[in-house]
């Protein structure tokens, strides 16, 4: 039952966008989600530079006219005069998704103390959910998969357990993942038998 979905994903960074340095935002999500889905699913990408009415442009065009069901961010979080994510994100919501970005800052911190100086954020444009994540290549896999112990033991769920029932409730399409990455979670009624 599962559904196709277009991801958009827009890595904003000044120093990637002018070739400054080769931009590793996009790779590294391309690759998480790569391993992590078992839905069939296809990329929009957008290299950026922390420039506010840009941000809120390639928002506004992913969820409005590219058809992106959720829209991954990474860069421009923290509290540096450029960095302007959760602005522009903030002003394209429909809704706030709080959530999200607390849930992210407490896993991160297992990783780094200066994870409270991300200032991401979550939000539902229209039938999108948008999400924030830090610039730090590893922070994508960090807070999207979570935490795992010595074993290999999930200690600490990643915010991406949460995403695939975001989606079905603001009417985008049913997707799932492979458990051995990310385990998500639905309400049992909001579950589809297996393909
Ligand atoms: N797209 C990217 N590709 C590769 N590395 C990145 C990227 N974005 C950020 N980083 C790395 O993470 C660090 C922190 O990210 P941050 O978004 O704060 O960048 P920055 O220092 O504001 O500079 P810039 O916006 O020019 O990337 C950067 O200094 C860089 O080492
Ligand atoms: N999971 C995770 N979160 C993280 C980090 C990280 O390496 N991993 N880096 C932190 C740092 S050093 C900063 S300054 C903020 C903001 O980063 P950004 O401006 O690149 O978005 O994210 C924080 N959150």
């Amino acid at each position: 039952m599962s559904e196709h979905i277009t991801i958009g994903l827009v890595s904003i960074s000044d120093r990637a966008s002018d070739g400054t340095y080769e931009d590793q935002g996009i790779p590294a999500l391309r690759e998480w989600l790569g391993r992590a889905l078992t839905s069939p699913w296809t990329a929009e990408t957008r290299l950026i530079p922390d420039e506010r009415p840009v941000i809120e442009a390639t928002l506004k065009e992913l969820a409005d006219n590219k058809d992106c069901s959720l829209i991954l961010t990474t860069g421009g979080t923290g509290p540096a005069p450029r960095d302007v994510t959760p602005e522009a994100t903030l002003a394209v919501a429909d809704k706030e998704m709080p959530g999200f970005g607390e849930e992210m800052r407490r896993i991160s911190l297992n990783f780094v103390p200066t994870a409270i100086l991300s200032r991401q954020v979550a939000v539902v444009r229209g039938k999108a959910l948008i999400v924030n994540l830090p610039g730090q290549p590893r922070a994508i896999r960090e807070t999207l998969e979570g935490l795992r112990d010595a074993e290999g033991t999930v200690s600490h769920v990643g915010v991406f357990a949460a995403i695939p029932y975001c989606i079905d409730l603001i009417g985008g399409p049913y997707v799932e993942a492979d458990e051995a990455v990310i385990k998500v979670f639905r309400p049992k009624h909001a579950l589809r038998p297996r393909n």
